[in-house]
């Protein structure tokens, strides 16, 4: 089983993560999580702290020359702007610290759809200072971190993934679209939106521009495919060991998302049944399905087609244009607190997808196929798909039109 934890605040010295449970022997570098990190920073819409803000990745253990060990991984991403923050941020006691350029004002405007006022409520706060430092997405910067050690593990396996964004506001891509494939990953990264299909993506740009003109914020959808998985990651033999349940969870658990479909997801629901499932054919040898409305997975497991889940992001809740709140400090209607804030996350929260389906997947592999070095577990995963008997195996994925799921 692998076990991760993150933490660190969005203003405070550094973000740390720690993994455990993985085997020896991934190739590991800091060019690669470097990588992941500015693929988060990307995408239009986002604010100016993504540019003036610099990631310091070190790995302080579990690598050494470019490899794992097998033993917990930690990585530590400094924050560049720390030195403006320590006045507000310092973990030192406030008698033993004399601040420099004083604390700040009290953030006592708590903001709609944020954490701010029921964290206030819960952890017996006066202000909204301790709570949004945790709950801001800035965190998603530590789970990118552990998601690229993690899909260097999945790809020595052979598993790759993707992801790309559906929807930002109203604009969508046209039902009937290709879908990305790991190849795709530098053209995607390289539009505005993360979107695959340059004119919905022009359209993309132009809602983002609109909203920003009229002080406003967008949400949107993104999809993560993952391609190579063997048949039967996950179980169906309890809900928590399903890997769709597994799925949805860590895509719920990114800040601000608030829907998470798996395959056709919602759409399949308006289907009749001879329309809503994957038909199975004898094919030469193998056997093929005939489409992939269920996103790759059957009964909690993977089974071995592409896998594609979405989650759906709400607007970002800081709005330039501000929501009314009410000032704790004096019980008065007030305008909730706004410094700066990104119009559009959406394509930022495509990578941090990638990044909890990659140690969902890895979690899952580790619980098949067990192993202490890369070696080990891909000889388990080799011996497991051939041992399944030529009656029931399963081909490379025949879908008749995989897109005709984007609905
Ligand atoms: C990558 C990413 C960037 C975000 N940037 C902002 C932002 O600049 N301003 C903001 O108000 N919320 C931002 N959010 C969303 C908030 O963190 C989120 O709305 C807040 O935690 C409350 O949402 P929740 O109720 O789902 O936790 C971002 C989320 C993600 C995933
Ligand atoms: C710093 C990041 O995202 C931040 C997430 C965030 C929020 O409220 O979630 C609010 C913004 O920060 P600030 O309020 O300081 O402008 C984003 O910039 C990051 O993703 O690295």
């Amino acid at each position: 089983m692998l076990r991760w934890l993150t933490a660190g605040e969005s203003h405070g010295p550094e973000l740390i993560a720690v993994i455990e449970g993985l085997p020896s022997g991934i190739p590991v570098s800091l060019e690669n999580i470097r990588t992941d990190l500015a693929r988060r920073k990307l995408g239009y819409g986002r604010g100016a702290r993504m540019k003036f803000e610099q990631d310091e990745v070190s790995i302080s253990g579990g690598v050494v020359h470019g490899f794992t060990l097998g033993s917990p991984i930690a990585i530590r991403i400094g924050n560049t702007e720390w030195p403006k923050w320590v006045d507000v941020m310092s973990s030192e006691p406030i008698e033993n610290y004399v601040p420099s350029a004083g604390r700040g004002a009290p953030l006592t405007r708590p903001r709609p759809g944020h954490a701010d006022l029921v964290g206030m409520q819960k952890y017996g706060f006066d202000e909204a200072r301790p709570i949004l430092e945790r709950a801001s997405a800035r965190e998603t910067a530590a789970r990118v971190a552990l998601g690229a050690v993690v899909r260097n593990f999945l790809a020595e396996l052979g598993i790759t993934l993707v992801s790309h964004t559906l929807s930002i506001g109203p604009v969508r891509v046209p039902e009937g679209s290709a879908l990305p494939t790991p190849g795709d990953v530098d053209r995607l990264d390289a539009d505005p939106l993360r979107c695959f299909d340059p004119a919905t993506s022009n359209r993309m740009v132009a809602e983002v521009d609109e909203a920003q003109k009229d002080g406003d914020t967008l949400g949107g959808v993104v999809e993560v495919l993952a391609y190579g998985l063997p048949p039967g990651l996950g179980s169906h033999v309890h809900w928590d060991r399903r890997l769709d349940s597994q799925l949805a969870a860590a895509l719920m658990g990114i800040q601000a998302i608030k829907g998470v479909e798996v395959g056709d997801g919602f759409l399949t629901t308006t289907r009749r049944g001879s329309q809503a499932h994957d038909e199975l054919i004898a094919g030469d040898d193998v056997i093929s399905r005939l489409s992939d409305k269920a996103g790759g997975t059957e009964g909690g497991m993977s089974t071995g087609t592409v896998l594609r889940v979405r989650a759906g992001m709400k607007p970002i809740a800081t709005i330039p244009h501000a929501l009314r709140t009410v000032d704790v400090a004096t019980g008065d209607a007030a305008a909730a607190h706004h410094q700066r804030s990104d119009v559009c996350a959406v394509p930022a929260a495509g990578v941090v997808a990638e990044a909890m389906v990659a140690l969902v997947l890895a979690n899952a592999v580790q619980e098949k196929f067990g192993g202490d070095s890369v070696t080990e577990t891909k000889r388990n995963l080799d011996s497991y798909l051939a041992a399944i008997p030529a009656a029931l195996r399963t081909g490379s994925v025949s879908i008749d039109d995989p897109t005709d799921s984007l609905a």
